[in-house]
């Protein structure tokens, strides 16, 4: 079998959110059964690394389809310093704590989910191995099905995680009514049709990163910047260019980068823009301009009309802007998995001769 890449897990993308979309019902059921058998009201949801950055993405999912109150915690935080409940306005069976572990191994998230249980509250896992360390934590133990991704770096892991966290919205929000039935199956249809259209996000992708390889791999520091539920997709596309290619890569929500981190561009600086169809595309247009002027290294990624020029990446199709995550994830995935691999480096590897001190082995203890 060909050794398994970061690029190859980019391109079985769609298949494999296909297929986690065709089995929705083995992980929507024993989610949605936690609601029906309990009246939950706050969601807390923990990850490390591409994991939180999904669940930053779930947050808008579960409040605006659920309609329940979700806090994203990094697990180190929910481990040491967060009191459930603090203000003690819901009852014990009012809150579920969810943590999203896709190797099940992350230290980080398994303590974040122990202290969870300890401490006797609604518990759920979701994880690509059933027998990870991770599952010990948790009342309800639910798969991941993205398959195996065996190169260290989470992509496909990273979208099949979105669409679950969605399906678990959507079809939660359906079996407890609190969605219509039309309501329901319209974002059905548009769920499939986004599934459909993966394979040409994927193409037109590769050729925008195929038409700029050479500039693109001389970046020595780059930003990128989002807004709305794109913010997370920006923050998944810097920790991915940084574990793949390498270079400093910072995420900004896009205002926020006009605070102080703009006095620092020069033109050796590479921008990338995620222009979504929100309130803030007018700002991002503004802003556009004004970095042109400063470097000539900007990259707008978007499904939108606008006065794009020859770098910017005009995708095929339009979604919703809940949806649109699906989309706006790929090209900057692509982006790492092909200048990585075009500069020579073996994402596979841990570059230092250090242990992994972020994840223990999948049939160990972990570490206090
Ligand atoms: O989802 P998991 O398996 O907990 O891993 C989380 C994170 O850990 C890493 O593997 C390394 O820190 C990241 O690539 C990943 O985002």
């Amino acid at each position: 079998m060909e050794k398994p890449t970061v690029f190859g897990y980019i391109c079985d993308q769609p298949r494999a959110l296909r297929e986690c979309f065709a089995h929705r019902e083995q992980f929507c059921a024993p989610f949605a059964e936690i609601f029906k058998k309990h009246p939950i009201k706050k969601v807390y949801l923990l990850g490390s690394g591409t994991s939180y950055n999904a669940s930053l993405v779930g947050k808008t999912y579960f409040s605006e389809l659920l309609g329940v109150e979700v806090e994203v915690c990094i697990p180190t935080v929910f481990t040491n310093y967060v009191k459930v409940n603090i203000n003690g306005i819901y009852k014990k069976d009012e809150i579920l704590i969810v943590a999203i572990s896709q190797t099940g191994t992350s230290i980080s998230t398994i303590n974040a989910l122990k202290k969870a249980y300890e401490e006797g509250w609604q518990t759920a896992v979701l994880t690509e191995d059933l027998n990870s360390p991770i599952t010990r934590y948790a009342r309800q133990i639910i798969r991941l099905l993205c398959g195996e991704e065996d190169v260290m770096v989470e992509t496909k892991g990273y979208t099949v995680t979105v669409l679950t966290l969605y399906l678990w919205a959507l079809e939660t929000a359906r079996a407890l009514a609190k969605l219509e039935k039309d309501s329901y199956e319209k974002l059905l249809c548009q769920l499939q049709d986004v599934l459909a259209q993966m394979p040409k996000i994927v193409e037109s992708s590769i050729a925008w990163y195929e038409k700029h390889k050479q500039e693109m791999l001389s970046m020595e520091l780059g930003v990128v910047a989002g807004y709305g539920i794109n913010h997370a997709t920006a923050i998944e596309a810097a920790l991915k260019v940084g574990e793949t290619f390498r270079r400093p890569f910072q995420a900004y929500e896009l205002e926020e980068f006009m605070h102080g981190p703009d006095m620092a561009l020069n033109n050796r600086e590479f921008i990338y823009l995620i222009c979504s169809d929100e309130r803030e595309k007018e700002r991002m247009l503004q802003f556009r301009e004004f970095f042109l002027t400063v470097t000539s290294h900007v990259f707008v990624i978007t499904s939108e009309e606008g006065p794009w020029g020859e770098k910017d990446l005009l995708l095929p199709c339009k979604t919703s802007k809940n949806l649109s995550v699906l989309f706006y994830s790929v090209p900057l995935q692509v982006l790492a998995a092909l200048s990585s691999r075009d500069s020579g480096i073996d994402t596979a590897v841990y570059p230092f001769e250090s242990n992994d001190l972020a994840h223990c082995a999948s049939n160990q203890e972990e570490k206090g």
